[in-house]
């Protein structure tokens, strides 16, 4: 485990393009943004639309997990308010600029994919999202060696919006199927990293991105060298775009293999199934 990994750089996209005015200019980050994705499966975003002090004062909070208000299915249990008073009105907000974010990213996949733009939001209006906010708490370097903070897996919905603080230790395996991982590296708690999920890999083809949460590379060393020393505790902000419980998983382009007699799963059937599998 002493080895220090490939160094990777993961591409850094400006959303602001895809506002922008001169439609080129928005017709090249829309490629970019998928052509990104096709390689890592990871890309990182600044001005994604997420106000930077809706993102701090999530990092205020400890650890919790939160769905979109009007959910039927899985109702939110807020802490009282003389508990902790800023706590609903923060993360409602969070909520609704995370789904705004995740709309436009969503249209920007579209036009990228050469589908109509709203392709994949309208598979997405009933915000089954999901907010997850951890902390990992400091742990000695020696753990590494037997244990992890996350261990490997891909995240089940459509895209993963994730905010990680400067500890770093996202790792994502590169080159896809090695059983290498490499550093996410952190561009800071307003930064956002996006990656693939395994809904849009089924609907398009972009690969769900594996990843896991690790001791970052720089801190890795042969254990005489250094001797044992504390990992700092670390926070990170997790918004899962999922799709409408109802939506198919048929694929959404040519040439993914998909047969007319086939019967595919609902987004709805293939959450289900995956946390049976993971809990
Ligand atoms: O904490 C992180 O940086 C990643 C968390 C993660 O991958 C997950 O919760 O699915
Ligand atoms: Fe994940």
């Amino acid at each position: 485990m002493g080895a220090v990994g490939l160094s990777v750089m993961f591409e850094q996209l400006n959303f602001a393009n895809f506002y922008s005015a001169d439609t080129t200019e928005r017709g090249r980050f829309c490629q970019d943004l998928v052509s990104s994705l096709r390689s890592k499966g990871f890309v990182r975003l600044i001005n994604h639309g997420i106000p930077s002090k809706d993102i701090d004062k999530a990092f205020d909070t400890e650890s919790y997990d939160i769905g979109y208000e009007n959910d039927t299915l899985y109702t939110n249990i807020w802490p009282p308010a003389d508990v902790h008073d800023a706590f609903q009105p923060t993360f409602t907000s969070f909520f609704a600029s995370a789904y705004n974010a995740e709309v436009a990213i969503l249209q920007a996949l579209s036009i990228g994919l050469e589908l109509p733009p709203q392709t994949l939001p309208q598979l997405h209006t009933e915000r089954a999202n999901e907010l997850r906010l951890t902390h990992y708490p400091a742990v000695s370097r020696k753990e590494f060696s037997h244990s992890t903070r996350i261990a490997s897996h891909t995240d089940f919905g459509t895209i993963t919006l994730l905010f990680q603080d400067c500890v770093g230790g996202l790792q994502m395996e590169f080159p896809r199927g090695s059983g290498k991982f490499v550093d996410v590296e952190s561009g800071g708690p307003h930064e956002c990293i996006l990656n693939v999920g395994d809904c849009l890999e089924k609907w398009t083809g972009l690969p769900s991105a594996r990843h896991r949460v690790h001791l970052p590379e720089r801190l890795q060393c042969d254990d005489d060298q250094k001797g044992d020393f504390m990992v700092d505790e670390r926070f990170s902000i997790a918004y899962f775009a999922k799709p409408d419980r109802a939506a198919s998983l048929r694929p959404l382009l040519e040439g993914l293999g998909h047969s007319e007699e086939e019967v595919y799963m609902t987004a709805g059937e293939f959450q289900r199934m995956r946390i049976s599998q993971t809990y």
